[in-house]
């Protein structure tokens, strides 16, 4: 990410008092990401991940770290939130609410091949019975209502050509949330950003999702698209890779088998997938934050995947 809040070892060192970590000795920003403000640091009794979050408010954040606890203690790989002394997993820093994670072993892989996809799907699969029974309920909150918000305040900034796949991907992912199929779908908890940067890998061995502040509850088959749309492609064309694509749903559906009605909707939601981060990355473009070291996403790579998921059929759900 970028720090949009800076923290010095001298702000952490009474800050990290409370927690059973034993004294703070060093912090370093992570510069990858663009939501929120990462540093790794190093303490007592390790090292562990800081979040400072800067968008997420005190009553959603427990939403994610009490999801991440319920997926860890079900054998599902993601960090482990450290609670304080109170036993709180959130706490503030700055004014703004703060959380600890142990630090993943590994590092992410950007050329995935189709063993690496394959694990990601069986792991998916885990995580979506894993979470089933999680009590607590949060919408996706970059879902359709985001969508209706923030397509009208992006308009403006595209070209004529863009604004008209825009508004016609609007109105088809309208009609298809309203349709019999898409409320068959099964649903619960998803993660909703599984891009290969959120993921770690030591070899080929998955060691654990992360990044789980974009999480909430939404169909199954919506976070298999957002995974595929980034895993699974061609990065310079965006095109399905058909051997990554089939390695990873014939993993997942191993676990968990698609119903008829999400074969139906598979095409509609790779569309649905690729219409979010499109939206999400022309927000963040045409309306940037304020940011110590940002790297801002390019609209463009979704707006050809949203095109090719619209004119070319993609190949069947297993
Ligand atoms: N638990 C973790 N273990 C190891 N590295 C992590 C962990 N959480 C974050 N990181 C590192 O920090 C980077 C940015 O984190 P990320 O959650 O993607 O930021 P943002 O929420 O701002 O998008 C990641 O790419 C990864 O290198
Ligand atoms: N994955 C999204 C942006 C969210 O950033 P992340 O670093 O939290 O994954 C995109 O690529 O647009």
């Amino acid at each position: 990410m970028a720090v949009f809040t800076s923290v010095s070892l001298d702000d952490l060192g009474p800050w990290m008092t409370q927690f059973p970590l034993g004294k703070a000795l060093a912090i370093k920003g992570i510069a990858s990401g663009i939501e929120n403000s990462n540093f790794f640091i190093t303490t007592e009794a390790g090292e562990y991940v800081l979040t400072i979050f800067e968008n997420l408010d005190f009553e959603q954040l427990p939403f994610y770290l009490k999801l991440m606890r319920h997926l860890a203690d079900r054998g599902v790989l993601v960090p482990a939130p450290i609670a304080n002394a109170q036993g709180e997993l959130v706490v503030a820093l700055h004014g703004k609410p703060a959380a600890i994670v142990s630090k993943l072993d590994g590092s992410s892989q950007m050329a995935p091949q189709p063993q690496h996809c394959a694990g990601v799907g069986t792991m998916l699969a885990r995580m979506h019975i894993a979470a089933r029974d999680f009590s607590i309920q949060q919408p996706n909150l970059r879902g359709l209502d985001w969508w209706r918000v923030t397509a009208p305040v992006v308009l403006p900034f595209l070209s004529d050509s863009n604004q008209q796949l825009l508004r016609d991907e609007m109105q088809y992912q309208e009609a298809f949330a309203s349709s019999a199929e898409y409320a068959a779908f099964p649903r619960g908890p998803v993660h909703a950003d599984l891009f290969r940067n959120n993921v770690m890998f030591d070899g080929e061995r998955l060691t654990g999702f992360f990044d789980f502040y974009f999480a909430g509850c939404d169909t199954w088959l919506f976070d298999v698209a957002v995974t595929v749309n980034d895993w699974c492609i061609d990065l310079d064309s965006g095109a399905l890779d058909l051997t990554r694509v089939d390695a990873m749903l014939q993993a997942y559906q191993a676990v968990r088998p698609f119903s008829d009605e999400e074969h139906r909707g598979w095409q509609a939601m790779l569309r649905a997938a690729a219409l979010r981060f499109w939206l999400s990355r022309l927000y963040d473009y045409h309306l940037p934050r304020d940011a110590e070291m940002l790297t801002p996403h390019d609209p463009g790579h979704f707006e050809r995947i949203l095109r090719l998921r619209t004119t070319i059929a993609a190949p069947e759900l297993p």
